[in-house]
């Protein structure tokens, strides 16, 4: 089973410590992540997708060290950044190609998947309209596709559904839990309505080090209310 291992990661930002010995495990499944601001949840993401050298720890994938081998990781990656769009000026379709050349993907495999993940984001219908005439919600479905291109079996998340409205929002949702069965998901999230609806188990990031760990199946906190509660203080029982 694909599993990202993080081993005591620290990363430090001249005398700030924004990760002071991050241990965690990502299988397959939706592992959210929460956290106040500053806490160190972004620094963590850009970490995992490489972007961050760690002054120590280790990133070890699939049993391979591969914290001086980023690209590696990036193999196996998709990543939906907090911030950042497609180029205006491209259709989702061209942006998805360009996206696909980057990750060194197969041209043909990746034509052929793009109306699929077009589809899967509810983007079908505008495939050939440039991104920079869209709203911010279909603007961001277009970043959560190319994140899903060649079937990558580590998905990072920050903060993907931000903007989307009530129905893609579910769309997404189950497009998730669908993905996630076989892929390990990183989901940083401010809303408690998609940890809610995909989340496996939460991980609570404060002052750069995890202080609280829940894992409960999402079934059994579906159907009432949801017996967990986030607080200042991280995730504890209703
Ligand atoms: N490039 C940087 N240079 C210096 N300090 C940084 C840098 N990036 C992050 N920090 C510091 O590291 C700490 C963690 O920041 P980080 O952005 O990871 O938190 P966060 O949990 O993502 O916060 P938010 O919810 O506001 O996005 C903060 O004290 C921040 O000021």
């Amino acid at each position: 089973m694909p599993t990202l291992e993080v081993r005591d990661l620290r990363v430090r930002f001249g005398r700030t410590e924004a990760l002071r010995g991050v241990t965690l495990e990502l299988r397959p499944g939706v592992t959210g992540l929460v956290g106040a601001n500053g806490a160190g949840k972004s620094t963590l993401i850009r970490t995992l997708v490489t972007l961050e050298r760690p002054s120590a720890g280790q990133l070890v994938w699939d049993g391979q060290d591969v914290t001086r081998r980023p690209e590696r990781l990036r193999r196996v990656l998709g990543y939906v950044p907090q911030e950042g769009g497609a180029y205006p000026q491209l259709t989702p379709t061209e942006f998805l190609q360009y996206m696909g050349a980057a990750k060194r993907l197969d041209a043909r495999a990746v034509d052929a998947q793009i109306p699929e993940l077009l589809d899967a984001v509810n983007l079908g219908a505008h495939a050939r309209r440039p991104v920079g005439s869209f709203s911010g919600g279909m603007a961001r479905r277009v970043l959560i596709a190319q994140a899903l291109l060649g079937d990558p079996q580590l998905l990072i998340l920050d903060e993907p559904s931000v903007g989307l409205d009530a129905e893609e929002r579910l769309r997404f949702q189950a497009l998730l839990r669908e993905r996630a069965r076989g892929t390990a998901v990183l989901l940083v999230t401010h809303l408690r309505e998609d940890l809610d609806a995909t989340a496996d188990r939460l991980l609570t990031l404060e002052g750069g080090v995890i202080t609280h760990e829940a894992s409960e199946p999402r079934a059994a906190r579906r159907p009432v209310r949801s017996p967990l509660v986030l607080t200042a203080a991280g995730v504890s029982r209703a």
